[in-house]
Protein backbone atom coordinates (compact mmCIF):
# COMPACT_ATOMS: atom_id res chain seq x y z
CA UNK A 1 0.00 0.00 0.00
CA UNK A 2 1.19 3.43 -0.59
CA UNK A 3 -0.01 6.34 0.73
CA UNK A 4 -0.26 10.56 0.35
CA UNK A 5 0.45 10.89 4.28
CA UNK A 6 3.22 10.76 6.39
CA UNK A 7 3.74 7.31 8.02
CA UNK A 8 2.80 7.05 11.64
CA UNK A 9 -0.09 10.16 11.38
CA UNK A 10 -2.18 7.87 13.33
CA UNK A 11 0.17 6.40 15.69
CA UNK A 12 -1.27 6.50 19.40
CA UNK A 13 -4.70 6.78 18.16
CA UNK A 14 -7.86 4.82 17.66
CA UNK A 15 -10.55 4.96 14.66
CA UNK A 16 -13.87 3.20 14.75
CA UNK A 17 -15.02 3.11 11.27
CA UNK A 18 -18.65 2.47 10.88
CA UNK A 19 -19.63 0.09 7.66
CA UNK A 20 -15.69 -0.65 7.91
CA UNK A 21 -15.99 -4.38 5.86
CA UNK A 22 -16.49 -2.65 2.39
CA UNK A 23 -15.96 -0.43 -0.31
CA UNK A 24 -15.16 3.19 1.16
CA UNK A 25 -15.43 1.96 4.80
CA UNK A 26 -12.90 -0.26 4.53
CA UNK A 27 -10.76 2.36 1.94
CA UNK A 28 -10.59 4.28 5.35
CA UNK A 29 -9.67 1.46 7.75
CA UNK A 30 -7.07 0.59 5.43
CA UNK A 31 -6.00 3.75 5.28
CA UNK A 32 -6.05 4.83 8.78
CA UNK A 33 -4.36 1.37 10.22
CA UNK A 34 -1.76 2.01 7.68
CA UNK A 35 -1.02 5.03 8.82
CA UNK A 36 -0.51 3.65 12.27
CA UNK A 37 -4.09 3.82 13.55
CA UNK A 38 -5.57 0.79 16.07
CA UNK A 39 -8.78 0.17 13.92
CA UNK A 40 -11.96 -0.97 15.05
CA UNK A 41 -14.93 -1.96 11.84
CA UNK A 42 -18.33 -2.84 12.43
CA UNK A 43 -21.41 -3.81 10.15
CA UNK A 44 -24.85 -5.94 10.69
CA UNK A 45 -23.35 -8.20 8.74
CA UNK A 46 -20.04 -10.26 10.44
CA UNK A 47 -19.15 -12.01 6.81
CA UNK A 48 -18.17 -8.49 5.98
CA UNK A 49 -16.31 -7.78 8.80
CA UNK A 50 -14.07 -10.51 8.84
CA UNK A 51 -13.42 -9.91 5.21
CA UNK A 52 -12.44 -6.13 6.23
CA UNK A 53 -10.55 -7.61 9.36
CA UNK A 54 -8.64 -10.17 6.16
CA UNK A 55 -8.33 -7.58 3.77
CA UNK A 56 -6.35 -5.39 6.87
CA UNK A 57 -4.49 -8.80 7.73
CA UNK A 58 -3.62 -8.93 4.65
CA UNK A 59 -1.64 -5.85 4.39
CA UNK A 60 -0.29 -6.93 7.30
CA UNK A 61 -1.55 -4.91 10.06
CA UNK A 62 -1.33 -7.24 13.10
CA UNK A 63 -4.40 -8.28 15.46
CA UNK A 64 -3.83 -6.78 17.81
CA UNK A 65 -4.11 -3.42 16.16
CA UNK A 66 -7.95 -4.24 14.61
CA UNK A 67 -11.31 -5.23 16.05
CA UNK A 68 -14.52 -6.55 14.26
CA UNK A 69 -17.98 -6.54 15.87
CA UNK A 70 -21.27 -6.95 14.41
CA UNK A 71 -23.49 -3.42 15.34
CA UNK A 72 -26.27 -2.12 13.86
CA UNK A 73 -25.87 1.36 14.21
CA UNK A 74 -29.71 1.73 13.90
CA UNK A 75 -30.20 -0.06 17.51
CA UNK A 76 -28.86 2.15 20.60
CA UNK A 77 -27.90 -0.67 22.66
CA UNK A 78 -26.03 -2.63 19.68
CA UNK A 79 -24.35 0.97 19.53
CA UNK A 80 -23.46 1.19 22.98
CA UNK A 81 -22.48 -2.39 23.18
CA UNK A 82 -19.72 -2.05 20.50
CA UNK A 83 -18.69 1.63 21.46
CA UNK A 84 -17.91 -0.59 25.11
CA UNK A 85 -16.07 -3.29 23.48
CA UNK A 86 -13.88 -1.01 21.58
CA UNK A 87 -13.38 1.36 24.85
CA UNK A 88 -12.33 -1.65 26.72
CA UNK A 89 -10.34 -3.01 23.82
CA UNK A 90 -8.69 0.29 23.61
CA UNK A 91 -9.16 2.78 25.55
CA UNK A 92 -10.31 5.40 23.53
CA UNK A 93 -11.41 6.57 20.06
CA UNK A 94 -10.02 9.73 18.56
CA UNK A 95 -11.79 9.57 15.16
CA UNK A 96 -14.81 8.14 14.44
CA UNK A 97 -16.23 7.95 10.98
CA UNK A 98 -19.84 7.20 10.29
CA UNK A 99 -19.74 6.05 6.85
CA UNK A 100 -22.04 3.14 7.23
CA UNK A 101 -25.75 3.67 5.47
CA UNK A 102 -27.37 3.11 2.05
CA UNK A 103 -31.04 3.21 0.98
CA UNK A 104 -33.05 1.84 -2.04
CA UNK A 105 -33.63 3.65 -5.06
CA UNK A 106 -37.97 4.13 -5.34
CA UNK A 107 -40.17 7.26 -6.30
CA UNK A 108 -41.70 8.95 -3.80
CA UNK A 109 -45.41 8.83 -4.38
CA UNK A 110 -44.37 4.98 -3.97
CA UNK A 111 -42.77 4.66 -0.61
CA UNK A 112 -44.32 3.03 2.48
CA UNK A 113 -43.86 5.14 5.85
CA UNK A 114 -42.19 1.69 6.69
CA UNK A 115 -39.61 2.45 3.64
CA UNK A 116 -39.01 5.72 4.55
CA UNK A 117 -38.77 5.38 8.26
CA UNK A 118 -35.86 2.68 7.30
CA UNK A 119 -34.01 5.00 5.05
CA UNK A 120 -33.80 7.50 7.56
CA UNK A 121 -33.32 5.38 10.12
CA UNK A 122 -30.09 3.82 8.61
CA UNK A 123 -28.76 7.19 7.62
CA UNK A 124 -30.01 9.93 9.84
CA UNK A 125 -30.63 8.56 13.51
CA UNK A 126 -27.69 5.86 13.36
CA UNK A 127 -25.40 8.65 12.31
CA UNK A 128 -26.18 10.08 15.56
CA UNK A 129 -26.62 7.04 17.71
CA UNK A 130 -22.93 6.14 17.15
CA UNK A 131 -21.74 10.02 16.83
CA UNK A 132 -22.97 10.69 20.63
CA UNK A 133 -22.02 7.72 22.20
CA UNK A 134 -18.26 8.01 21.14
CA UNK A 135 -18.75 11.41 21.83
CA UNK A 136 -20.18 11.04 25.43
CA UNK A 137 -18.10 8.26 26.60
CA UNK A 138 -14.72 8.85 24.90
CA UNK A 139 -14.12 12.45 22.86
CA UNK A 140 -15.91 15.00 25.30
CA UNK A 141 -14.43 13.44 28.62
CA UNK A 142 -10.60 13.11 27.00
CA UNK A 143 -11.68 16.54 25.20
CA UNK A 144 -10.06 15.68 21.70
CA UNK A 145 -12.07 14.04 18.50
CA UNK A 146 -12.13 14.10 14.99
CA UNK A 147 -15.70 12.73 13.48
CA UNK A 148 -16.49 12.67 9.80
CA UNK A 149 -19.99 12.09 8.59
CA UNK A 150 -20.48 10.10 4.70
CA UNK A 151 -23.10 11.86 3.41
CA UNK A 152 -24.12 11.69 -0.16
CA UNK A 153 -24.09 14.32 -2.70
CA UNK A 154 -27.68 16.38 -1.90
CA UNK A 155 -26.97 19.89 -2.80
CA UNK A 156 -29.17 19.56 -6.01
CA UNK A 157 -31.80 17.21 -3.79
CA UNK A 158 -32.08 13.52 -4.32
CA UNK A 159 -34.55 12.82 -7.27
CA UNK A 160 -35.65 9.22 -7.21
CA UNK A 161 -33.66 8.78 -3.43
CA UNK A 162 -35.92 11.73 -1.94
CA UNK A 163 -35.16 9.51 1.44
CA UNK A 164 -31.64 9.42 1.48
CA UNK A 165 -31.24 12.89 0.28
CA UNK A 166 -33.40 14.36 3.35
CA UNK A 167 -31.55 11.81 6.00
CA UNK A 168 -28.20 12.76 4.38
CA UNK A 169 -29.06 16.51 4.25
CA UNK A 170 -29.84 16.08 7.74
CA UNK A 171 -26.07 14.54 8.82
CA UNK A 172 -24.74 17.57 6.86
CA UNK A 173 -26.92 19.95 9.05
CA UNK A 174 -25.94 17.73 12.00
CA UNK A 175 -22.03 18.05 11.05
CA UNK A 176 -22.47 21.72 11.50
CA UNK A 177 -24.69 22.01 15.12
CA UNK A 178 -21.74 19.65 16.40
CA UNK A 179 -19.21 21.33 15.23
CA UNK A 180 -20.35 24.49 17.27
CA UNK A 181 -21.54 22.57 19.87
CA UNK A 182 -18.41 20.59 20.81
CA UNK A 183 -15.66 23.06 19.73
CA UNK A 184 -14.78 23.96 23.60
CA UNK A 185 -14.58 20.10 23.65
CA UNK A 186 -11.66 20.06 21.36
CA UNK A 187 -13.87 18.07 18.58
CA UNK A 188 -14.21 18.56 15.15
CA UNK A 189 -17.01 17.45 13.08
CA UNK A 190 -16.98 17.64 9.32
CA UNK A 191 -18.91 15.62 6.54
CA UNK A 192 -17.63 14.28 3.56
CA UNK A 193 -20.12 13.86 0.54
CA UNK A 194 -19.21 11.10 -2.30
CA UNK A 195 -20.71 11.81 -5.77
CA UNK A 196 -23.31 9.29 -6.97
CA UNK A 197 -20.51 8.00 -9.06
CA UNK A 198 -17.98 6.04 -6.80
CA UNK A 199 -17.64 2.35 -7.94
CA UNK A 200 -17.54 0.37 -4.96
CA UNK A 201 -19.34 -2.61 -3.86
CA UNK A 202 -22.10 -0.41 -2.65
CA UNK A 203 -22.90 1.23 -6.29
CA UNK A 204 -22.51 -2.58 -7.69
CA UNK A 205 -26.15 -2.97 -6.75
CA UNK A 206 -27.29 -0.75 -9.26
CA UNK A 207 -25.97 -2.15 -12.19
CA UNK A 208 -23.69 -0.59 -14.59
CA UNK A 209 -25.91 0.84 -17.07
CA UNK A 210 -26.53 3.12 -14.29
CA UNK A 211 -22.83 3.87 -13.46
CA UNK A 212 -22.26 4.58 -16.87
CA UNK A 213 -25.16 7.13 -17.10
CA UNK A 214 -23.61 8.65 -14.04
CA UNK A 215 -20.11 8.34 -15.66
CA UNK A 216 -21.47 10.51 -18.56
CA UNK A 217 -22.50 12.67 -16.28
CA UNK A 218 -19.50 13.61 -14.56
CA UNK A 219 -17.39 16.69 -15.83
CA UNK A 220 -14.17 14.46 -15.51
CA UNK A 221 -15.94 11.28 -17.28
CA UNK A 222 -14.75 8.45 -15.17
CA UNK A 223 -15.85 6.79 -12.09
CA UNK A 224 -13.84 7.65 -8.63
CA UNK A 225 -12.77 5.38 -6.17
CA UNK A 226 -13.33 4.67 -2.66
CA UNK A 227 -9.57 5.03 -2.08
CA UNK A 228 -10.29 8.77 -3.45
CA UNK A 229 -12.98 9.21 -1.27
CA UNK A 230 -10.94 7.96 1.78
CA UNK A 231 -8.14 10.27 1.42
CA UNK A 232 -10.45 13.09 1.83
CA UNK A 233 -11.82 11.71 4.71
CA UNK A 234 -8.36 10.59 6.12
CA UNK A 235 -7.57 14.61 5.96
CA UNK A 236 -10.42 15.83 7.59
CA UNK A 237 -9.38 13.21 10.46
CA UNK A 238 -5.93 14.11 10.74
CA UNK A 239 -4.35 16.74 13.00
CA UNK A 240 -3.07 18.08 10.08
CA UNK A 241 -6.54 20.13 9.38
CA UNK A 242 -7.57 20.94 12.68
CA UNK A 243 -8.54 24.81 11.74
CA UNK A 244 -11.66 23.18 9.63
CA UNK A 245 -15.12 21.97 11.03
CA UNK A 246 -18.50 21.88 10.14
CA UNK A 247 -17.49 21.69 6.57
CA UNK A 248 -19.00 19.01 3.17
CA UNK A 249 -16.35 18.19 1.35
CA UNK A 250 -17.92 17.17 -2.12
CA UNK A 251 -15.71 13.43 -3.70
CA UNK A 252 -17.20 13.69 -7.06
CA UNK A 253 -15.69 15.08 -10.21
CA UNK A 254 -17.57 18.08 -10.40
CA UNK A 255 -20.75 16.42 -10.93
CA UNK A 256 -23.23 18.47 -9.14
CA UNK A 257 -21.82 21.84 -11.24
CA UNK A 258 -22.89 20.15 -14.53
CA UNK A 259 -26.00 18.95 -16.09
CA UNK A 260 -28.60 16.22 -15.31
CA UNK A 261 -27.45 13.56 -13.10
CA UNK A 262 -29.85 11.17 -14.30
CA UNK A 263 -33.15 10.93 -16.32
CA UNK A 264 -36.53 10.61 -13.95
CA UNK A 265 -39.62 11.05 -15.93
CA UNK A 266 -40.15 14.33 -17.17
CA UNK A 267 -43.92 15.36 -15.89
CA UNK A 268 -44.48 17.74 -18.48
CA UNK A 269 -43.05 15.88 -21.45
CA UNK A 270 -45.10 13.01 -20.22
CA UNK A 271 -48.05 15.44 -20.13
CA UNK A 272 -47.89 16.84 -23.47
CA UNK A 273 -46.74 12.50 -24.90
C1 LIG B 1 -33.05 6.57 -9.24
C2 LIG B 1 -31.73 6.93 -8.71
C3 LIG B 1 -30.73 5.80 -8.74
C4 LIG B 1 -29.33 6.33 -8.55
C5 LIG B 1 -28.33 5.25 -8.29
C6 LIG B 1 -26.90 5.69 -8.37
C7 LIG B 1 -26.50 6.55 -7.24
C8 LIG B 1 -25.97 5.81 -6.06
C9 LIG B 1 -25.53 6.72 -4.95
C10 LIG B 1 -25.48 6.06 -3.66
C11 LIG B 1 -24.72 5.00 -3.47
C12 LIG B 1 -24.73 4.31 -2.18
O1 LIG B 1 -25.25 4.71 -1.20
S1 LIG B 1 -23.88 2.89 -2.18
C13 LIG B 1 -24.31 2.08 -0.68
C14 LIG B 1 -25.43 1.20 -0.93
N1 LIG B 1 -25.56 0.29 0.17
C15 LIG B 1 -26.75 0.05 0.65
O2 LIG B 1 -27.75 0.62 0.24
C16 LIG B 1 -26.83 -1.00 1.72
C17 LIG B 1 -27.64 -0.53 2.91
N2 LIG B 1 -29.09 -0.41 2.59
C18 LIG B 1 -30.03 -1.18 3.19
O3 LIG B 1 -29.69 -2.07 3.99
C19 LIG B 1 -31.49 -0.98 2.87
O4 LIG B 1 -31.64 -0.23 1.70
C20 LIG B 1 -32.29 -0.34 4.03
C21 LIG B 1 -33.75 -0.19 3.57
C22 LIG B 1 -31.73 0.98 4.42
C23 LIG B 1 -32.30 -1.24 5.27
O5 LIG B 1 -32.74 -2.50 4.94
P1 LIG B 1 -33.51 -3.44 5.96
O6 LIG B 1 -33.37 -4.77 5.37
O7 LIG B 1 -33.06 -3.31 7.34
O8 LIG B 1 -34.95 -2.87 5.89
P2 LIG B 1 -36.30 -3.70 5.83
O9 LIG B 1 -36.78 -3.82 7.20
O10 LIG B 1 -36.15 -4.93 5.04
O11 LIG B 1 -37.21 -2.74 5.01
C24 LIG B 1 -37.92 -1.71 5.61
C25 LIG B 1 -38.76 -1.11 4.54
O12 LIG B 1 -37.95 -0.68 3.46
C26 LIG B 1 -38.48 -1.22 2.24
N3 LIG B 1 -37.45 -1.61 1.33
C27 LIG B 1 -36.27 -2.13 1.64
N4 LIG B 1 -35.57 -2.38 0.53
C28 LIG B 1 -36.36 -2.00 -0.52
C29 LIG B 1 -36.20 -1.99 -1.94
N5 LIG B 1 -35.09 -2.45 -2.52
N6 LIG B 1 -37.21 -1.49 -2.70
C30 LIG B 1 -38.34 -1.05 -2.14
N7 LIG B 1 -38.54 -1.02 -0.81
C31 LIG B 1 -37.57 -1.50 -0.01
C32 LIG B 1 -39.18 -2.48 2.67
O13 LIG B 1 -40.11 -2.81 1.69
C33 LIG B 1 -39.78 -2.11 3.99
O14 LIG B 1 -40.98 -1.42 3.89
P3 LIG B 1 -42.41 -2.11 3.56
O15 LIG B 1 -42.71 -1.69 2.15
O16 LIG B 1 -43.41 -1.55 4.54
O17 LIG B 1 -42.23 -3.58 3.69
N1 LIG C 1 -20.43 4.63 -3.61
C1 LIG C 1 -21.07 5.76 -3.85
O1 LIG C 1 -21.11 6.23 -5.00
C2 LIG C 1 -21.73 6.50 -2.75
C3 LIG C 1 -21.74 6.07 -1.45
N2 LIG C 1 -22.35 6.82 -0.48
C4 LIG C 1 -22.35 6.39 0.91
O2 LIG C 1 -21.04 6.05 1.33
C5 LIG C 1 -21.11 5.07 2.35
C6 LIG C 1 -20.30 3.86 1.95
O3 LIG C 1 -20.85 3.29 0.79
P1 LIG C 1 -20.12 2.21 -0.13
O4 LIG C 1 -18.83 1.86 0.44
O5 LIG C 1 -20.19 2.71 -1.51
O6 LIG C 1 -21.17 1.01 -0.03
P2 LIG C 1 -21.23 -0.33 0.86
O7 LIG C 1 -22.60 -0.86 0.68
O8 LIG C 1 -20.08 -1.20 0.54
O9 LIG C 1 -21.01 0.21 2.32
C7 LIG C 1 -21.98 0.36 3.27
C8 LIG C 1 -21.46 -0.27 4.55
O10 LIG C 1 -22.29 0.13 5.62
C9 LIG C 1 -22.70 -1.01 6.35
N3 LIG C 1 -24.01 -0.72 6.89
C10 LIG C 1 -25.13 -0.35 6.22
N4 LIG C 1 -26.16 -0.17 7.07
C11 LIG C 1 -25.66 -0.40 8.31
C12 LIG C 1 -26.21 -0.37 9.61
N5 LIG C 1 -27.50 -0.09 9.82
N6 LIG C 1 -25.41 -0.63 10.66
C13 LIG C 1 -24.11 -0.94 10.48
N7 LIG C 1 -23.53 -1.00 9.29
C14 LIG C 1 -24.30 -0.75 8.21
C15 LIG C 1 -22.68 -2.17 5.36
O11 LIG C 1 -22.44 -3.42 5.99
P3 LIG C 1 -23.66 -4.40 6.37
O12 LIG C 1 -24.50 -4.55 5.16
O13 LIG C 1 -22.98 -5.65 6.80
O14 LIG C 1 -24.35 -3.74 7.50
C16 LIG C 1 -21.49 -1.79 4.49
O15 LIG C 1 -20.29 -2.31 5.01
C17 LIG C 1 -22.59 4.75 2.53
O16 LIG C 1 -23.13 5.55 3.56
C18 LIG C 1 -23.15 5.13 1.18
O17 LIG C 1 -24.53 5.33 1.20
C19 LIG C 1 -22.94 7.99 -0.77
C20 LIG C 1 -22.97 8.45 -2.04
C21 LIG C 1 -22.39 7.73 -3.14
Amino acid sequence: MQSLFAAGLFSDQVALVTGGGSGIGLATARELAYLGARVAICGRKMDKVEAGLAALAADGIPAERMLGGSCDIREPDQVSAFVGQVLERFGRVDVLVNNAGGQFPTPAEGMSPKGWEAVIRNNLNGTFFMTREVATRAMIPAKRGRIVNVTAMVVRGFPGMSHTGAARAGVENLTRSLAVEWATHGIRVNAVAPGNNIRSSGTAQYGEALLEVTRKATPLMRLGTPEEVARVIVFLASDQNDFVTGAVWGVDGGQPLWGDIWSIPDPQAEAKG
